[in-house]
């Protein structure tokens, strides 16, 4: 259903033919090394949500993910679970996030790859990726796929700092050296990403400032066209 679904969505909002682009030559090396198994899957469906530290992303996933069922995939999320494991990749990772910096595309790309391999579901809701231009590009040559929508929580950086240093939730870069680092990285490599979705037609800017109920009034109706028309 949502295939069907994806197909029109990408004919109302992508001038792009297919999402689907092996085409062109590969320009990272550790492309071939992971030469995707979903492009021979039924055809994704993929959100990318963005916004800066603190925007709200994680809180609204968590909120389509109860109305509408998508599979979650937060990059960040994914990222810390490997340090927890001790994984050969963690202490990269660690001292990256500590820098507020943005960790190798060909680890976080391996990380969503093998998720979205592995789980039953077709939609996908990645959180917190593509965090620069680098891994956008990353992600279309390794994965085959592009969003079929962004979503862009937009929250003043007042706004971001006290509410990652109120998050409580015990995180290396939750503090404010780190964050005023995140918010330049942020500015600097995570905001033409965003200009390239909007460039394109696929960016749908969600204004964060509110209540959480608020902030998701004005999710709900972007993912209730596709459930209708389902
Ligand atoms: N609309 C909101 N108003 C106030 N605080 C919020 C709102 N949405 C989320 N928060 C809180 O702000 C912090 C950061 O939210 P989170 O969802 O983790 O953001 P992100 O994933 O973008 O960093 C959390 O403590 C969360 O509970
Ligand atoms: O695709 C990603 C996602 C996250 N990170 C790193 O993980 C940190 C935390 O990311 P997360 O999305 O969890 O933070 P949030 O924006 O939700 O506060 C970032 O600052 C980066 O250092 C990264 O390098 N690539
Ligand atoms: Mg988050």
């Amino acid at each position: 259903m949502w295939r069907r679904v994806a197909l029109h969505s990408q004919l109302m909002l992508s001038s792009k033919p297919s999402i689907f682009n092996n085409q062109g030559a590969c320009i990272f090396k550790f492309c071939e090394t992971f030469k995707t198994e979903i492009a021979t899957k039924e055809k994704p469906f993929i959100t990318f949500v963005l916004g800066g530290p603190g925007s709200g992303k994680g809180t609204q996933c968590a909120r389509i993910v109860e109305t509408f069922g998508l599979t979650h995939l937060s990059a960040g999320d994914l990222l810390r679970r490997e340090i927890a494991s001790n994984s050969a990749d963690g202490s990269t990772i660690l001292s990256t996030i500590k820098e507020g910096k943005i960790v190798p595309s060909e680890i976080t790309i391996k990380l969503l790859q093998k998720e979205m391999e592995t789980c039953d579901s077709s939609k996908f809701l990645i959180d917190g990726f593509p965090r620069c231009e680098e891994n956008r590009i990353a992600f279309e040559q390794i994965i085959g796929a592009e969003p079929n929508i962004v979503l862009f929580f937009d929250c003043p950086e007042e706004e971001m700092v006290k509410r990652v240093l109120n998050r409580n939730q015990g995180r290396v870069d939750d503090n404010i050296d780190t964050i005023k680092k995140r918010l330049k990285v942020f500015e600097a490599l995570n905001r033409p990403v965003i200009n390239y979705y909007s460039d394109k037609g696929k960016l749908y800017k969600i204004n964060a400032v509110g209540t959480e109920d608020e902030i998701f009034k004005q999710v709900h109706p972007i993912f209730a066209v596709y459930e209708a028309i389902k």
